[in-house]
């Protein structure tokens, strides 16, 4: 698919946030968004999801299912790691293949307990499963390493970059060697 963002602009009270804004993308990449903090990647992000409006310009992109990992986790804390995958994988995806998936990323000691009771990295690893695991043509995770020690990132990259295939991934991150590591495309607002 091909997504295409033409002279977007957004203001919030009056302050200009997104500036003519224009880009094109297309699947089979990762693009990773990088810009000072303030400067409106979640804003391009919520408005690319249809979470907010822009004031004006243009989006082209095919109605696809998004996987999303916000700058939150916004998991259903009571329920366990693989109900929380389970509840957005497509109904074809039994509960031992959602397990799998989990073990790529956490102990099996943790998949069954309440994501309550999670580290705050385990915590991420199970949102970004939920995202990857979701079916979707268009991958938007925002500063998705948020949390992550150097080794555990590095599986979650392998992770990402083998669930991600095919489809068009736009991720932020502050961190120039997770551009490097991920083999990604800048991309800058
Ligand atoms: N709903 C809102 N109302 C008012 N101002 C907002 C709103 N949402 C975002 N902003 C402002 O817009 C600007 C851009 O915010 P945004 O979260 O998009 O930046 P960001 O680049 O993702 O930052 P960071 O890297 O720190 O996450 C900020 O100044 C923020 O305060």
């Amino acid at each position: 698919m091909k997504l295409q963002i033409c002279d977007l602009c957004k203001q919030f009270d009056g302050v200009p946030v997104l500036d003519h804004v224009s880009m094109e993308l297309e699947s089979g990449h990762i693009y990773c968004l990088t810009a000072p903090s303030g400067k409106g990647k979640t804003t391009l992000f919520r408005i690319l999801m249809g979470l907010e409006t822009a004031d004006s310009g243009r989006l082209f992109m095919e109605r696809v299912p998004i996987g999303a990992v916000f700058q939150e986790d916004r998991l259903c804390e009571s329920f366990s790691a693989v109900d929380n995958v389970l509840m957005t994988s497509p109904s074809s995806v039994s509960r031992a293949e959602v397990r799998r998936e989990l073990m790529e990323l956490l102990p099996e000691e943790v998949l069954d307990r309440p994501t309550a009771t999670l580290s705050g990295g385990q915590k991420r690893r199970v949102a970004i499963c939920r995202a990857l695991c979701a079916s979707s043509g268009l991958l938007i995770l925002d500063e998705p390493f948020t949390g992550l020690d150097a080794g555990t990132k590095a599986d979650v990259i392998r992770y990402l970059q083998k669930k991600s295939a095919g489809k068009l991934t736009l991720l932020s991150t502050h961190q120039e060697e997770d551009i490097l590591a991920l083999d990604g495309t800048r991309i800058t607002i």
